[in-house]
């Protein structure tokens, strides 16, 4: 039986190829959290030569389809304890249909934030383009607050919460937000990079059972069984589409300096590629999301190395590799597992 199954299954399977056309959007919006410079990030980015970087993936069809047009005033009222409401979601509605309009261009879609409230707009485009995709949220922070947990009102600590279906009736209602059904759902999210989590976070993750990869457990399994497996959790038959959502402070903040809430003991460079090389390679990666790197924070080498990071994150997911120009090593002895040194 269970061979006929296997069959039927890879009969309906479908090939995926990763997409060689890539779609940029700009997103310069700060207003999600209280420090200026996070909206600098696309120019900064821009004029640190991020098409010129990416032009040297072999064969990758690049097209930028410039910033997202970001509403300077505040007409309406906003909700207790969520700072700037009606900008975000004036934002977050002109970025969807950028998202959407992208994807359905056959591209990738990367977005370049701005603070991470943006993702409710590239999650929410994304969705009504695929409605079967898996979302990765790389980051320091778990981001699901919602205006009753959070402590600091920022909505960059929300947008999970406001994506998934499953916590809809946790928020009142927000007036400006109606154009956003959250219709996705929370066992297609998974976490990688987690070490700054709030109390009432801890409790939505444990209670739907999200996968949810903090740094004790990478340093336990390592970057790539922890991200294998969260693929694995949440698509076992590897036929969804995948959107990476990664804010920059997953990377430790010796790595990445310049951002507006740096926690200590993060990610490397080189575990952030690593991830970023595996999604890429299960030729399902449709949207990638660049967020909280603010070049207005620390000096010119902060500046410096926290947006070459950015650059390798993004390279790395879209197919950049130096397979074949290195000498690599080869096991040829046995080695022990840290399991087996263990018992
Ligand atoms: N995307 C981020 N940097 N989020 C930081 C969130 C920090 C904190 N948990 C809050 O809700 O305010």
């Amino acid at each position: 039986m269970n061979f006929v199954r296997t069959i039927v299954r890879n009969m309906s399977r479908r090939q995926w190829e990763p997409l060689k056309k890539v779609g940029i959007i700009g997103v310069p919006f700060e207003k999600g959290q209280k420090k200026y410079g996070v909206s600098v990030a696309p120019a900064a980015m821009r004029s640190a030569g991020l098409i010129d970087h990416l032009k040297e993936i072999y064969d990758l069809d690049i097209k930028d389809y410039g910033d997202v047009e970001i509403p300077s005033r505040e007409d309406t009222v906003g909700v207790d304890n969520m700072s700037h409401l009606p900008l975000v979601s004036a934002c977050n509605k002109n970025l969807s249909d950028k998202v959407s309009h992208v994807l359905r261009e056959g591209r990738v879609a990367v977005t370049i934030g701005g603070d991470h409230s943006i993702g409710v707009g590239t999650v929410d485009g994304h969705y009504k383009v695929n409605e079967n995709m898996i979302l990765i949220w790389v980051d320091a922070h778990a981001d699901i607050n919602t205006n009753k947990t959070s402590e600091s009102g920022s909505v960059h600590g929300m947008p999970v919460a406001l994506l998934v279906k499953e916590l809809s009736d946790y928020w009142p209602y927000l007036p400006t937000m109606d154009w956003q059904i959250p219709q996705f759902s929370i066992k297609n999210l998974g976490y990688v990079g987690l070490r700054s989590v709030d109390e009432y976070e801890r409790l939505a993750i444990e209670k739907y059972n999200v996968p949810a990869f903090a740094m004790e457990d990478i340093e336990e399994y390592g970057i790539q069984k922890s991200i294998q497996h969260i693929l694995q959790r949440l698509d076992p038959d590897g036929n969804k589409p995948i959107h990476v959502s990664f804010d920059i402070d997953s990377l430790d903040s010796i790595e990445a300096p310049s951002t507006g809430t740096p926690v200590r003991g993060g990610l490397t460079l080189r575990e952030a590629i690593k991830l970023m090389e595996i999604v890429y390679a299960t030729g399902r990666l449709r949207a990638i999301d660049l967020v909280e790197i603010n070049p207005a924070l620390g000096n010119d080498s902060d500046r410096k190395r926290t947006i070459d990071a950015g650059l390798c994150i993004l390279k790395a997911g879209l197919g950049f590799s130096r397979r074949g120009t290195t000498p690599r090593g080869v096991l040829d002895l046995p080695v022990q597992t840290y399991h087996e040194t263990k018992s």
